[in-house]
């Protein structure tokens, strides 16, 4: 039956945060690659909290030559924001409805004959989206750019909060330990996400997402079996949940051409005068900065260390910026301790934006101090680099305990740091000595860690060189080509309602 589909368009939505949109392009990439009947939309919301990291242009130039994939960018809302509520991220993509629906029915009044609109891909984050894809009659799958573990913390409160009006806030000792399907070991509660942890801090509107996502016709997860394989089975094992595509590692391998992305042939020019595994690069993600006072003991620790180091700093929105992802300091030297950057000279150097996955492939960086976001956890799997994990926000404490507790992949600086929305910065601080500690430890030649993320990496690579490696992948534009064939067949059949116009096929 899937031989009879000429074309499949899918439209992807992606959350408009950095580390969201580049494995939803890169994903975008990988399926357009598995077969040449689908085609790929991407709608970039304009939200102004996110896009300042980055401009989207280096994402979209990565992928210009892809005549399959196009982006279309969403006007900005007209509503002006209301930047103290939490829930403005949800609000505003909820009020993107009516946009996306306008503008995918025109989007398949213009697709050329023979193609038909085959579904929506929505991030887990943007599944009001769904109500547009139930408009207009068409399938949707959700795209979690997190890891499988924590899709199953997601659906497993979930499920209790509906099936036995259990809520997670009701295990209230920060130090008790969680049974939760999916993990090896139990889990304290302190490093559920605050989200999923606290009644007030947004847990609906995270839950309600896990429930939309189980009406969908498949999951895909930026994961891999080797990863993840307690969590995948448990997931795939579970008959209440769609169709499970572990389609990870999904990472934006190839270096952005333009923009963005700081110095970039200098950083590398340096690295490649550096011994091997000599260089610890530190990097916090899209999103991620310090008070000042962090920002002078991680500088200490880093002298104290004596290590070679790459440190990609940036500084939090002001009080009157309020909201946005972090900025470049105008005079750094003015945070950092006296004299720090002429002491350091030669031995490290201070950076904004990193071109983070050129570095993490580049021999000479032996230890990543992360925040453990997800995509730069798989990069470094990846290329084979240590993690110290120094967590801080969102599920980052959950990532950061599964590789330190549960695979080994990383050891710890600071797990128990956090982040305080309110005032833009942690209610923990670290001190230099724990962070030379830290430094010490990833770094250490001998250290098991080391060795273990090694075999990680060359095992992803093997797998992924190979055809089993690419079967998720495979099988999920499988699914989509029956479905969108056998969707076709019905609405001819006049079994199925059909708002959106079905491109007729002119042969
Ligand atoms: O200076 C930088 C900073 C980041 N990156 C890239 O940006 C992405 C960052 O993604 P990630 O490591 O996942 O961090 P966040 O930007 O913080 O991502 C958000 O989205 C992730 C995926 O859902 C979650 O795991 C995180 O907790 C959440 O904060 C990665 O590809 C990095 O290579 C750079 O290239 N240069």
């Amino acid at each position: 039956m899937a031989e009879q589909v000429k074309k499949a368009e899918l439209i992807f939505i992606p959350l408009p945060g950095m580390g969201h949109l580049i494995p939803a392009v890169a994903m975008a990439k990988r399926l357009v690659e598995r077969d040449e009947r689908i085609c790929i939309t991407i709608l970039v919301i304009d939200l102004p909290l996110f896009l300042n990291t980055l401009s989207t242009h280096s994402l979209e130039s990565d992928a210009w030559n892809e005549s399959r994939i196009s982006f279309i960018h969403l006007p900005q809302l007209e509503k002006p924001l209301d930047t103290s509520s939490r829930e403005l991220v949800q609000q505003m993509i909820r009020d993107y409805r009516p946009i996306v629906k306008q503008i995918v029915k025109d989007r398949v009044m213009k697709l050329d004959s023979g193609c038909q609109l085959a579904g929506f891909v929505v991030d887990l984050f943007c599944t009001a989206m769904v109500d547009v894809a139930n408009e207009l009659d068409v399938p949707y799958y959700v795209f979690f750019t997190s890891g499988a573990a924590l899709l199953c913390l997601l659906f497993h409160f979930q499920s209790l909060r509906e099936n036995q009006g259990v809520h997670v806030s009701e295990f209230k000792d920060p130090i008790s330990e969680l049974d939760i399907p999916g993990f090896r070991n139990r889990v304290p509660r302190k490093f559920l996400p605050s989200r999923i942890r606290d009644k007030d801090g947004g847990s609906t509107v995270i839950l309600d997402h896990g429930k939309r996502s189980r009406e969908a016709k498949g999951l895909l997860i930026n994961t891999f079996m080797e990863l993840e394989s307690h969590a995948i089975h448990t997931l795939s094992n579970d008959d209440s949940l769609p169709l499970v595509y572990p389609v990870g590692p999904v990472i934006n391998l190839k270096p952005h051409r333009d923009g963005g992305e700081g110095d970039k042939d200098s950083i590398m020019a340096w690295l490649d005068d550096q011994p091997p595994s000599s260089v610890v690069f530190l990097c916090f993600g899209s999103m991620g900065s310090f008070s000042e006072e962090q920002v002078r003991e991680i500088a200490h620790g880093l002298e104290r260390s004596g290590h070679r180091f790459l440190w990609s700093v940036r500084r939090p929105p002001t009080a009157d910026e309020k909201v946005g992802a972090p900025r470049e300091y105008e005079n750094l030297e003015k945070v950092l301790p006296d004299g720090f950057l002429d002491r350091t000279a030669g031995i490290g150097i201070v950076i904004g934006w990193a071109p983070q996955v050129a570095i993490l492939s580049h021999p000479a960086v032996g230890g990543f101090v992360s925040h453990c976001g997800w995509n730069s956890t798989l990069e470094s799997v990846w290329f084979g680099v240590p993690i110290a994990a120094w967590p801080m926000y969102a599920e980052q404490q959950m990532n950061a305990f599964h590789l330190v507790k549960e695979l080994g992949l990383a050891i710890e600086i600071q797990m128990d740091y956090r982040w305080d929305n309110e005032k833009k910065s942690s209610n923990v601080l670290v001190e230099a000595e724990e962070v030379e500690k830290g430094l010490r430890k990833v770094m250490d030649m001998e250290n098991e860690v080391r060795s273990k993320v090694k075999e990680m990496s060359e095992l992803t690579r093997d797998i992924w060189d190979s055809p089993i490696g690419l079967r998720s992948q495979v099988e999920f534009v499988d699914k989509v080509l029956l479905q969108v064939s056998t969707d076709a067949q019905s609405r001819c059949a006049g079994t199925r309602g059909n708002e959106v116009p079905v491109v007729v096929q002119k042969e």
